[in-house]
């Protein structure tokens, strides 16, 4: 059998980065910048004030005090967005809005909770050091610094400092486009009633989320029959706008297997016995001119969700740019002892806690679904050992 290692490190190979394309801002969440993005201006742009309230002279108010306070006469208004050239000249104050640029001549602000709030003539209260509530031009970012660089996953806060560097669109790699496809002549969509011999189908729901949460973008395809005929028509119809495809079931040894028996004869997607628990089934290749990766996964819930977690997740960051590589592990303590069969790397659903122990669920067949749902991490166990302990560490994949 193939080890777990060798089938990801096939399946890196043949994944390809997405081409990297301009981006409106839009539609940029989740993407990941192709360029270094670089301010064409400081950040603030200008001196400007962090409250509302006067903008002084510190020298002018340097004595002010609650008893007796400094009576100074205010010339203007200044708010923000004013584009009139604007000075304090020795013994004057302006008002001043939050945001709003701080007049030539002035060198701090005085927040209006220090004042009475006047508008003719203010009374000020307290002294302001040089440099009081004012933003300095610069102090975010200096013009021509790099504000995010390549490889940077574009989140809420990443879009906020691209638009305010004034980009409105980014070389960037989308999020990939991928196809999620069950099948099964047992499955029925939930919410329709159940026949005899009948499940409701959740592999694709399962799949969907899974592909969502890794920076996908993933579209459900009603399940379809075991005829392979009908599979291939559907795959095919949806390839061209598809930048990888995930199918679950149809691959193992049964007779009516249709995702092995439309695919085998292509040569260009290989099915193989892995040597893992859940998992065994795996197959994985491309398809078409575009070379499409699919991921051919099994049938069985729990197989098709470990399967995405370990070849799927890892093969969407490479196409997204990010570093790839296997799941992210931590050590912890098995709370239980726990089995694993001899040769195969098992991934036991456990339950992580915060101070680092791990409890195996009580069921761990890979058709139990509510086990997984129930579950926080894989608990991994290797090939060459067959029983753990309670109190052994353990390497833990959190889901
Ligand atoms: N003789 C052998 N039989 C099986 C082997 C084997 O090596 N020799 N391997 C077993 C293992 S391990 C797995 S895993 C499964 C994989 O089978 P398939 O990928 O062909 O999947 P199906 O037969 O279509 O389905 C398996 C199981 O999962 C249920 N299922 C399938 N799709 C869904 C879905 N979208 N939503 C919910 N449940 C689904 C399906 O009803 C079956 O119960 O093969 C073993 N057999
Ligand atoms: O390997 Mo199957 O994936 O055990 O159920």
């Amino acid at each position: 059998m193939k080890s777990v290692d060798a089938h990801l490190a096939e399946i890196l190979a043949t994944v390809r980065p997405i081409d990297p394309v301009g981006i409106g801002l839009d539609s940029a969440l989740g993407a990941v910048l192709a360029e270094d993005v670089r301010s064409p201006v400081a950040l603030p742009p200008f001196d400007n004030s962090a409250m509302d309230g006067y903008a002084v002279r510190a020298g002018d108010v340097a004595a002010a005090t609650e008893a007796d306070p400094v009576v100074l006469p205010v010339t203007v208004d200044v708010a923000a967005g004013d584009t009139a050239p604007r000075a304090v000249g020795p013994g004057h104050v302006t008002r001043i809005m939050t945001g709003a640029p701080v007049p030539a001549g002035a060198d701090a602000v005085v927040p209006v909770e220090w004042t009475d709030g006047g508008t003719d003539r203010v009374a000020i209260r307290r002294p302001a050091r040089v440099g009081n509530a004012i933003r300095r031009s610069g102090e975010d970012v200096r013009a021509g610094d790099v504000v995010l660089g390549a490889g940077t996953t574009i989140g809420p806060a990443q879009l906020g400092i691209l638009a305010g560097v004034g980009r409105h669109a980014v070389l960037a790699r989308s999020r990939p486009r991928v196809v999620v496809l069950s099948t099964g002549a047992e499955l029925v969509e939930p919410g329709s009633p159940l026949g005899p011999g009948q499940i409701w189908e959740s592999n694709s729901f399962t799949l969907v989320a899974a592909v969502r949460q890794a920076g996908g973008e993933a579209t459900r395809r009603r399940a379809v029959g075991d005829d392979p005929a009908e599979f291939l028509e559907t795959l095919e119809g949806l390839l061209g706008a598809a930048d990888a495809v995930i199918t679950s079931g149809g691959i193992s040894m049964g007779a009516y297997e249709p995702v092995k028996e439309a695919l085998s004869p292509l040569e260009t997607v290989r099915f193989e016995k892995i040597a893992m628990q859940p998992g065994m089934p795996q197959g994985f290749g491309v398809l078409g001119e575009r070379q499409v990766p699919i991921f051919t996964l099994p049938g069985n819930p729990v197989s098709s969700y470990v399967s995405f977690v370990l070849f799927v997740k890892p093969a969407l960051a490479k196409m997204r740019g990010l570093p790839d590589g296997p799941p992210a592990t931590v050590t912890a303590a098995l709370t239980a002892g726990a089995r694993s069969p001899a040769g195969r790397r098992s991934f036991l659903r456990g339950v992580l806690d915060a101070k680092g122990s791990v409890t195996p669920v009580h069921r761990q067949g890979s058709h139990q679904l509510a086990a997984l749902a129930g579950a926080n991490a894989l608990i991994v166990v290797p090939e060459d050992v067959t029983e753990l302990p309670e109190g052994a560490t353990v390497e833990v994949i959190p889901l």
